[in-house]
């Protein structure tokens, strides 16, 4: 328990960070001004057993640059309404977000990701597991989707607030393999009114293989359009 205590607040400690980002956008996101206590939610962005030695180096650099201070971590909650400040108590759901919902490591969406404040630029290391088979031994492309999804729209919700995705483009150019680790580098080009325009990439570990280049269209949501009463 004290081990688990520790990793959390070691998470916490990175949230912290978060909240006092709200100097750079518009609307900052309430909804990453978590408490710094143990609330007993696990943070799946640290390492696990499960992890490859390349996706544990990568998580290493970047854990060491965010010690330099350009880039952060962000804690990963099963549950989307974790990382608010006016979360429901523990069990009170049991909805899933979705890169969060098989209960063994390692056979689902492993990844961690961390942002670059100054770069509006959100990277998450990936580590896709067996579960997420398309073609034999290669990652879904749906999967590549959500995940790519996911880094796009965190990355501009840490520059806009709360946002949706209202268009996704993809272009699949090498496949995945099953297990490998990927990152997956995206970052906000421009925000015209509510339209946030990003970009990314998913690249092997060492950077040979450009697997998938995708656009994203995120709208940034009306304060009237988000309503967790029903949480
Ligand atoms: C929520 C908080 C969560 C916190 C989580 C914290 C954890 C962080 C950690 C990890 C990050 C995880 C991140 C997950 C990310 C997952 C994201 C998803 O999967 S989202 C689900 C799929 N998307 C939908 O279901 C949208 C469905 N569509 C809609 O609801 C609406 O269409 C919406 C909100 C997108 C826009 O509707 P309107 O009524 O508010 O706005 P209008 O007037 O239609 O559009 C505004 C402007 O945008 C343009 N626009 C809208 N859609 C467009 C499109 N498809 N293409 C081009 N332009 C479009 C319009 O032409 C308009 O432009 P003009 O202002 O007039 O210039």
């Amino acid at each position: 328990m004290l081990r688990l205590c520790s990793r959390l607040l070691r998470g916490g400690a990175v949230i912290g960070h978060l909240t006092s980002w709200s100097h750079t956008g518009p609307s900052p996101l309430r909804c990453f001004s978590v408490s710094h206590s143990c609330h007993g939610h696990r943070d799946y962005s640290l390492p696990n057993a499960t992890w490859s030695r390349h996706t544990q180096e990568l998580y290493r650099k970047y854990e060491e640059l965010s010690k330099i201070g350009a880039w952060r971590r962000i804690p990963s909650y099963n549950s989307s309404v974790h990382h608010m400040a006016d979360a429901p108590p523990r069990g009170s759901r049991v909805t899933r977000l979705f890169t969060r919902n098989l209960d063994q490591d390692g056979v689902g969406f492993e990844y961690s990701m961390f942002y670059n404040v100054a770069e509006k630029r959100m990277i998450c290391i990936f580590q896709p597991g067996d579960y997420l088979e398309g073609p034999p031994g290669y990652t879904h492309g749906g999967c590549i989707a959500t995940i790519l999804d996911s880094t796009l729209g965190a990355g501009a919700m840490y520059i806009c607030g709360k946002v949706m995705t209202a268009n996704l483009n993809i272009n699949y150019l090498n496949p995945v393999p099953l297990g490998s680790t990927v990152i997956v580098d995206c970052h906000v080009e421009k925000v015209e009114g509510r339209k946030v325009y990003t970009r990314g990439q998913v690249r092997s570990h060492d950077d040979q293989i450009l697997h998938t280049e995708a656009t994203g269209l995120f709208i940034k949501l009306n304060m009237r359009e988000v309503d967790h009463s029903t949480d």
